[in-house]
């Protein structure tokens, strides 16, 4: 069997994955006899983690208020230059453990116990640790190439020139074996590019640029071939024993090369622990519980086989149930949880507080994002190349219905009919946007979690990104109306009719990323945010007139904060001031003036200016971005809160 030992012989100059590790970076832990770089915590930014009696529960059915273990007293701890192996059957609670050490916790779920960083209770969110989880959440219309290297521009510090982030980015792809693939586009269901393990590595890649001091891996070689698998293994072997970084890693069924990569072992079995402690001394551990593992068999394959109760009926499921009683009993009462237990106190004794990563400054990381947004919007066809096709369309087939419309009274309802649609209907369809931007906010929940740039970074990078295209979805629709249309002559009449139809798809979009922020699916996002429309548009004052909205809530307060109430007004007013309609009827008078439509017909408030409705719906969208921003920043404080509260309280002496 492969193990620490074979492949970092002690005291010896060994290659591992074409890189050598001199005997003077490793040392002997004089606990534990295993070969580890042995980093003064202080100094650097190596990490100890610790975690004793975790217990993780999850609501099972929230109505009835009864919850499901999923984890059953984990103790352990990540040794910095070592990799942690977490490894169990199937729903074991191997990703339930990787999220509570990596302070990931889905809402819903309950934790007890301690766990300690650096020996203290810290939290471990934002740049304090990378992890790449299980789902690859990147940037499909990018290649392998502008992927990686515009997440080294976003993380690696101002004070690496561009030309050395380039190699850092050329560096890991290699490291990761990407090198033929460098410039495929990631791709997704529509559009094919990498495979699932290509993705798979480029999502490593992201998160191995920094070195980051704690890594944690949610089964990183799944979609790999044995051999890919032992290549991109031993290259994070590599950087956890080259450099002191703790590195833990979920695993299904690793090959015997990949196992002897592993230097802890953390073999769960529904939610209980069968055996933690060194990976090579756990085929000794099977044999001694009456397990031993067959002489040429995969260890791996041996231990995930003892305890799969998954597949097993009648007499194999009762061997299997027996198996994890015997194996649970067996190491609660063994040597090898007594030395987990002294190793996890010898790591607490080591204080220091948790450092972030030298990032790179705020300015850049606006620049990057806005670029990096900008290529994706003009590649993605969801985005604005498809709306911008149907809103051409549609502005062709309003010239084709109001082609040319006179002055008399009967244009009035045309108008209307016109300013209606395009404040309407037009902005409304701006939301086709929102699954397209549903992707790009896990892009950002991703990278913000490991702390790649903060939230303020985003919405302006996603803001300057979208603005010329939001401003080219405006002026084509608008140029090939409002001329066809024969809509209220003058340049300036229609540079604010251009301006108004910017503003008004300025606030969808603002609306909607509010929406993502609270709902970030894109199926339950789409209706809330047409829900959301559909209210403002129903109060903005023209499907029931301002005086007949009843007063509670339909027109104080929603009339006055409905954006349709003041982008409708803009519109009407830069339409009807000014001009004067002719009645060919005689049962009406002779003519009547536009100021005399919107006060009397429309019962709009003409006290003021068009160009005070346009700031205001400007300053709604400013206040929408706000509001994005905030709603982030709350659910980031309120959740590692009610954490450490959670924390604190399982803080309480543990009765043994
Ligand atoms: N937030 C949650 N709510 C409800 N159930 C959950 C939650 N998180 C995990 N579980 C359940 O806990 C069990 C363990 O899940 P987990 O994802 O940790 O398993 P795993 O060992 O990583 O599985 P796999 O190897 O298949 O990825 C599963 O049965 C899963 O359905």
């Amino acid at each position: 069997m492969g193990s620490t030992n074979d492949v970092l012989p002690n005291g010896k100059l060994v290659e591992l994955a074409g890189m050598e590790i001199s005997d003077e970076e490793e040392t002997t832990s004089s606990l534990t006899g295993y070969h580890a770089v042995d980093i003064g915590i202080s100094d650097v930014g190596a990490v100890c983690l610790t975690w004793d009696n975790l217990i993780v529960t999850v609501c099972a059915a929230e109505k009835s208020g009864s919850s499901r273990s999923i984890l059953e007293g984990s103790t352990g701890y990540a040794h910095p230059g070592r990799i942690l192996a977490i490894m169990g059957p199937s729903g074991c609670g191997k990703s339930t453990l990787l999220d509570a050490l990596a302070g990931r916790l889905a809402s819903n779920a309950q934790q007890s116990g301690r766990i300690l960083v650096n020996g203290r209770n810290q939290e471990l969110a934002f740049g304090t640790s990378a992890y790449v989880t299980q789902d690859d959440r990147l940037m499909t219309t990018l290649t392998v190439r502008e992927a990686v290297y515009y997440s080294a521009q976003l993380q690696l510090p101002d004070t690496m020139s561009k030309s050395d982030k380039w190699k850092r980015a050329e560096m890991v792809i290699k490291e990761m074996g990407l090198q033929s693939s460098m410039d495929t586009r990631i791709g997704n269901g529509g559009s094919r590019g990498l495979s699932g393990g290509q993705k798979r590595r480029v999502s490593i890649c992201q998160e191995i640029l920094t070195r980051p001091w704690l890594l944690f891996m949610d089964e990183p070689t799944s979609g790999l071939d044995s051999a890919a698998s032992f290549h991109v293994m031993s290259r994070i072997a590599l950087l956890a024993r080259q450099s002191g970084r703790t590195i833990v890693v979920s695993v299904h069924q690793p090959s015997t090369d990949v196992f002897g990569l592993f230097d802890d072992l953390c073999l769960l079995a529904y939610g209980k622990t069968i055996y933690f402690g060194n990976a090579a001394s756990a085929s000794q551990f099977f044999s001694e519980s009456g397990y031993a593992c067959p002489v040429l068999k995969n260890p791996a394959d041996h231990y995930l086989k003892t305890v799969n109760k998954d597949f097993e009926q009648g007499i194999e499921e009762a061997s299997a149930v027996e198996a994890i009683r015997i194996l649970v009993m067996s190491y609660y009462s063994s040597d090898y949880r007594q030395k987990v237990l002294k190793q996890a106190a010898e790591l607490n004794k080591k204080d220091g507080k948790l450092k972030k990563g030298n990032r790179s400054g705020f300015l850049n990381q606006c620049v990057v994002l806005t670029k990096r947004s900008g290529m994706n919007m003009f590649r993605d066809i969801g985005y604005y190349r498809l709306r911008l096709a149907i809103f051409f369309t549609i502005a062709l087939t309003l010239d084709a219905l109001f082609y040319r419309i006179d002055n008399t009274f009967t244009s009035i309802a045309d108008r209307v009919a016109v300013m209606l649609f395009v404040s309407g209907f037009l902005t409304f369809m701006s939301i086709s946007g929102f699954p397209s931007f549903v992707e790009d906010i896990k892009i950002f929940e991703r990278e913000r979690l490991n702390g790649h740039y903060g939230v303020v970074a985003y919405v302006i990078g996603h803001t300057f990104s979208s603005m010329p295209f939001v401003a080219l979805v405006t002026v084509i629709p608008a140029v090939t109306t409002y001329f066809v249309v024969g809509l209220h002559e003058g340049i300036v009449h229609f540079v604010f009719f251009t301006l108004n139809l910017y503003a008004c798809m300025l606030i969808v979009e603002s609306l909607m990323m509010v929406v993502a922020s609270i709902v970030p699916n894109f199926i339950l996002g789409i209706i809330t945010g047409a829900g959301i429309q559909g209210l403002l548009m129903l109060t903005g004052g023209f499907f029931r007139l301002p005086d007949e909205l009843p007063l509670p809530v339909w027109k104080f307060p929603l009339y006055y904060i409905a954006s349709a109430k003041y982008t409708f007004q803009g519109f009407c007013k830069n339409e009807f001031i000014g001009l004067t309609f002719i009645n060919k009827k005689e049962q009406f008078p002779p003519m009547i003036t536009g100021e005399l439509v919107l006060s009397y017909i429309l019962e709009m408030e003409v006290g003021y200016s068009k160009w005070v409705d346009l700031i205001i719906v400007f300053g709604m969208v400013v206040i929408y971005k706000i509001l994005f921003i905030c709603i982030i920043k709350i659910k980031e404080k309120i959740v590692p809160m009610k954490r450490a509260m959670k924390r604190s309280k399982a803080l309480k002496p543990i009765k043994s």
